[in-house]
């Protein structure tokens, strides 16, 4: 694949990117209940195995200081991308390239819903690589950003998912990452929590590290990235500066010239 020299250091390299999902689904096609209990009775149909082709063909470099934000209709591939970035999913063909240490941060991000919030605070910082003393000095300012107040005394368990949301990022974004991840987190929190995730994604930037923003909100892809990555049924429809991007999105979901 051929990498244009900008002479700014890639981070992400995707290369001819397919990821296939391999599904278990029953046989028979009909779906009526009839058809299913007959099934059960009979035991005669074996399942097959279905093949869904998320991301097809995908190619893009990304770039020190990039923000990128992930943009198309729901199930066209966002966040199958997304972690096959952070090597959770290996792509069936083509390759990614990474220079440096993906997190990848999503709302369903393991945390432990029987400890409190503060318990979850060091041990999601422990998980990044944090050395207690480090985590001594960042405690009351991740908790300050998450802004859950006295529930942090609370189990996780006891959070709405918004409050749940905003903990998870305010720990992930403690530490400087290479390449951050974030998949809609930024959705869940309210008004004011937006507008901080926004100053913190910006800073993220700053420290010359590379983040990728799955959202549906084209508003927070245009005050925080600066480059976006239009996603069409898995193929790569569009990819260049945010503004362009979301405005031939915006057409082509509304037929019409509409500014966000
Ligand atoms: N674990 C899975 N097993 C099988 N198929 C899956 C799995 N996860 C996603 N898919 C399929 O892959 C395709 C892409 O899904 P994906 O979740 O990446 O889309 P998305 O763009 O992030 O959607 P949304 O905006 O709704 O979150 C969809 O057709 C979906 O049904």
């Amino acid at each position: 694949m051929a990498v244009a020299d900008t002479g700014a250091e890639p981070t992400v390299i995707a290369d001819d990117v397919n990821i296939i999902y391999k599904v278990i689904a029953g046989q028979g096609g009909k779906g009526t209940a009839a058809t299913a209990f007959r099934r059960i009775l009979k035991r005669q149909d074996r399942p097959s195995i279905r093949e869904v082709h998320a991301v097809k063909g995908v190619s893009f470099t990304a770039y020190k200081g990039d923000a990128i934000g992930v943009i198309g209709r729901n199930g066209s591939g966002k966040s199958t991308l997304l972690r096959a970035v952070a090597g959770l999913l290996p792509p069936a063909s083509g390759a990614i390239y990474t220079g440096g240490r993906p997190s990848l941060l999503g709302v369903n991000a393991a945390m432990m819903n029987d400890l409190t919030g503060d318990r979850n605070v060091v041990l999601g910082c422990l998980a990044m690589g944090m050395s207690p003393a480090e985590i001594e000095q960042r405690y009351d300012e991740i908790v300050e950003f998450s802004g859950i107040g006295e529930f942090i005394d609370l189990p996780m368990s006891t959070y709405s998912s918004g409050m749940a949301a905003r903990l998870k990022f305010a720990i992930a974004s403690a530490k400087a990452h290479d390449i951050l991840l974030v998949d809609e987190a930024l959705a869940t929190g309210d008004a004011e929590f937006r507008i901080r995730s926004e100053k913190k994604i910006h800073e993220l930037r700053e420290q010359a590290g590379t983040v990728f923003l799955v959202s549906h909100s084209l508003d927070v892809v245009l005050d925080t990235c600066n480059r976006a990555i239009w996603l069409d049924k898995g193929v790569l429809r569009l990819d260049g500066p945010v503004e362009e991007v979301v405005e031939a999105y915006n057409q082509s979901a509304t037929g019409a010239t509409t500014k966000v």
